[in-house]
C-alpha cells in the first residue's frame, strides 16, 4: 500500500534538529513518505548559525517542479525561504494551485538568535505567500515581527491569531514556545480557525533542547493534512507530536546549545 507523501521545502540545518532534517524525521516518524526541496544551507549546530548559503530561486523552483511532476504529494510545508525572491516563487506555484494543504511556518530567526530571513521577505510573506495558506505558525516573536505589535500576554496571542488570520490564511496559530506571563507551566498556543479562537497546550517542559519545536510542528501538521485528517485534528497532533518528542530530549547531551528533539520516541 502506497503511504502518504508530504513535501517539504526549506533549509538544511547540518546539525541534523532543524530545518529539513527536523521536517523528515517528523515525515517518518509520522509514517508520512517525505520529498524535500532545499532552499538554502546552513553551516549550523546546536550551539549557532556560523553561514548560510541559499540556493538560487530557479533551482528552489526545478525542485519543487520535480516533486510534484512525479509524486502523488498531499500536502507542503514551507520552513526557511531565505531570500524575498523565493518567497514569491512559492506563493506563484501556490496561486497556480500547486501546493496543496499549504502549512507556511514563516522562519525568520533560529533558537540560537541567527537570522535565517532577508528582512525585504517580511513583506512577501505578508502580502504573497499568507493568503494561500491552509494554516500560518509564526511562534510569537515572529508574529510580532510580521504585525508590528508586541505580544505579552495570552490575550495578546488571541489578538494577534485572529489580526494574522485577517492577512488571508485559513487558519493561523501563534505559538507560545517560550512561557508567557500569565501561562503558568503551560506551552500554549493560540489558533485562529477562520470564525473562531481556540488553545492548544501541552506541559511546558524545563529543557535548553528546543532546537527545531517550530519546524517539528509544521511539518507535524503537514504530516496529518497528507493523511487526510482536517486541520484541527491535524494541529492537535502536531501539538501531541511535539511535546511528546521535547519530552523525550529533555535531558540528554547531544550538543552544547539548544539540543533537537526525540522525534522517534527512543526516551518514551
Ligand atoms: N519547552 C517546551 N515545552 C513544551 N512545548 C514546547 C517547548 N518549546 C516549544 N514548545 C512547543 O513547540 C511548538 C513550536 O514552538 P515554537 O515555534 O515557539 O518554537 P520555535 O520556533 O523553536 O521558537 P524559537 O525558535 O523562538 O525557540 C509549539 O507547540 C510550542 O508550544
Ligand atoms: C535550516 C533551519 N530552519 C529552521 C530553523 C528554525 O528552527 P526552530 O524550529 O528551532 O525555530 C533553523 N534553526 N534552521
Amino acid at each position: 500500500m502506497n503511504p502518504p507523501v508530504a513535501l517539504t521545502i526549506a533549509g538544511s540545518d547540518s546539525g541534523g534538529g532543524a530545518g529539513i532534517q527536523a521536517d523528515l524525521k517528523t515525515f517518518a516518524a509520522l509514517r508520512v513518505f517525505g520529498t524535500s526541496a532545499i532552499t538554502a544551507l546552513t553551516a549550523q549546530n546546536t550551539a549557532g548559525v556560523r553561514g548560510v548559503h541559499a540556493a538560487p530561486t530557479e533551482f528552489v523552483v526545478a525542485q519543487i517542479a520535480a516533486v510534484l511532476d512525479d509524486l502523488p504529494v498531499g500536502a507542503v510545508k514551507t520552513g526557511m525561504l531565505a531570500t524575498a525572491a523565493t518567497v514569491e516563487a512559492v506563493a506563484a506555484l501556490a496561486v497556480a494551485g500547486r501546493l496543496p494543504h499549504l502549512v507556511v511556518d514563516p522562519v525568520m530567526v533560529s533558537s540560537s538568535g541567527d537570522r535565517l530571513l532577508e528582512p525585504a521577505a517580511e513583506a512577501a510573506y505578508r502580502d504573497r505567500l499568507f493568503p494561500h495558506a491552509a494554516v500560518v505558525t509564526p511562534n510569537k516573536r515572529e508574529a510580532e515581527v510580521l504585525l508590528g505589535t508586541t505580544i505579552r500576554s495570552r490575550a495578546d496571542q488571541h489578538a494577534a491569531a485572529r489580526a494574522l488570520g485577517a492577512l488571508g490564511a485559513g487558519a493561523a496559530v501563534v505559538k507560545g514556545g517560550h512561557p508567557a506571563g500569565d501561562a503558568g507551566d503551560l506551552a500554549v498556543d493560540v489558533v485562529w480557525d477562520g470564525i473562531d479562537t481556540y488553545e492548544l497546550t501541552a506541559p511546558w517542559v524545563d529543557t535548553p533542547n528546543t532546537h527545531g519545536t517550530g519546524c517539528s510542528f509544521a511539518a507535524a501538521t503537514a504530516a496529518h493534512l497528507a493523511q487526510g485528517a482536517d486541520l484541527r485534528t491535524a494541529l492537535a497532533g502536531a501539538k501531541a507530536f511535539v511535546a511528546r518528542a521535547v519530552a523525550g530530549g529533555a535531558h540528554w547531551h547531544l550538543g552544547t546549545g539548544h539540543g533537537p528533539l526525540d522525534h522517534f520516541g527512543w526516551n518514551d
